[in-house]
């Protein structure tokens, strides 16, 4: 099953819903949806309402860079953690500061420096860590759950596992870019090998992969995604001759589970029954869907992938089944192929062949309150009743 993100139609959630239900409807495989917020106003608050309660949407993303198109500021993040507690829905972030980001920029431009690694420069780790950090503290100010997404970088992965041993309820969420990339590929002199590496947070130098990697292992970070977000040279080349008109994404949803077994479970960083974790049981647990996703049990859908550790991958754009023309992994080889996959009890992958229905693929309804929910309400009333206020005092003057 994949999640995918809906972005409004013109401000509209019902409409960016309806819009992706409809590019949807070609899918293989069973698919969900998170919404993003962009702004807010009483349409958004009642509409968010009508995503939990009628359209199976529990979670919801905050932006917190991208200044002038998709960034919401510290007041619409406390409405929208808010709203999103009173729904049992997860608020997670795309964690940088915008502001920062934007003064960045323009410092790279006004030194010269145009091309991809300007994208990187701009956005150092230190403005991740920063709203990762900010985002934590405004979610424990409501006491509500916060997913952040695409932890790039060690400042930020510090502060999630900073909060968690606090015993704050932060989900961190690496994505396989992060993991088993570095920031190299942005300096390459081809324009179009470079800008295939620009996402946000930017990918990092190397040592961040490595630090996140070994939080997955300790259980600081709890489990891996792609955020896959392709786009072909072409139109990664809208940003030739300025960083900031290039696409942000990369791909990743057809490399993730090979990568993530060669890097973490064949390097022996982790066990085969916390790889099943990371790529699939801790994500059904938090959105909700266990045990009728993230499990083989009695009355499971029987999505199963059967992983040949003895067999090798090699990644490359000419036999990849994205239709763009690059990838980010390109030439990388691995231990670890996925040989069969079955999803609601049908092969749909064998001997390299796709052997999917279009269109089979099921919309899955995510119900709210997940086990990140349990208690919440406890906490309050204890909180409420430890205030010793208002104090009841005497109207007359003295
Ligand atoms: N990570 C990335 O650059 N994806 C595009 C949109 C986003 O920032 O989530
Ligand atoms: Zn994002």
């Amino acid at each position: 099953m994949h999640i995918d993100f809906v972005i409004p139609v013109k401000g509209s959630l019902s409409k960016g819903f309806e819009a992706y239900k409809e590019k949807a409807k070609k899918s293989c495989m069973d698919y969900g949806f998170h919404m993003a917020i962009t702004k807010w106003d009483e349409n958004v608050s009642r509409e968010m309402e009508i995503m939990v309660k009628e359209k199976g949407i529990n979670s919801f993303k905050f932006f917190m860079a991208y200044k002038g198109a998709l960034m919401i500021n510290d007041e619409l993040l406390l409405e929208g953690l808010k709203k999103c507690k009173s729904l049992g829905a997860l608020a997670m972030v795309h964690a940088e500061n915008g502001d920062a980001v934007f003064e960045g920029q323009k410092r790279m431009i006004e030194l010269g420096i145009t091309g991809p690694e300007g994208h990187a420069l701009s956005r150092p780790p230190v403005l991740e860590g920063e709203a990762t950090a900010r985002a934590i503290r405004l979610a424990s100010f409501v006491n509500t759950p916060l997913y952040v997404v695409h932890v790039m970088s060690i400042d930020a992965m510090e502060e999630i596992a900073k909060a968690r041993k606090s015993g704050q309820r932060v989900i961190g969420e690496p994505v396989v870019s992060g993991l088993v990339l570095d920031d190299s590929g942005l300096w390459d002199p081809d324009f179009i090998n470079a800008a295939k590496y620009v996402m946000s947070p930017p990918i990092r130098a190397l040592g961040h992969d490595k630090a996140l990697q070994a939080a997955l292992s300790t259980g600081n970070l709890q489990l891996v995604g792609t955020d896959h977000c392709a786009f072909n040279s072409t139109q990664k080349a809208f940003g030739i001759d300025d960083f900031r008109k290039i696409p942000n994404g990369v791909n990743g949803i057809e490399e993730r589970m090979h990568l993530v077994w060669d890097t973490m479970v064949e390097s022996g960083q982790i066990s085969v029954t916390d790889y099943v974790r990371i790529t699939s049981t801790e994500c059904a647990r938090i959105f909700n869907m266990y045990p009728r996703k993230g499990a083989i049990l009695a009355g499971s859908d029987a999505d199963i992938i059967i992983l040949n550790p003895n067999s090798s991958f090699q990644i490359t754009a000419r036999s990849h089944h994205s239709r763009s023309d690059t990838n980010v992994y390109e030439g990388r080889k691995g231990k670890g192929k996925v040989e069969v996959t079955i999803a609601g009890g049908k092969i749909v992958w064998e001997n390299d062949e796709l052997k999917a229905v279009p269109g089979s693929g099921k919309y899955i309804e995510m119900q709210p309150f997940s086990y990140l929910f349990n208690g919440i309400d406890k906490a309050d009333a204890k909180y409420l009743s430890s205030l010793q206020a208002p104090v009841q005092r005497s109207k007359a003057a003295s």
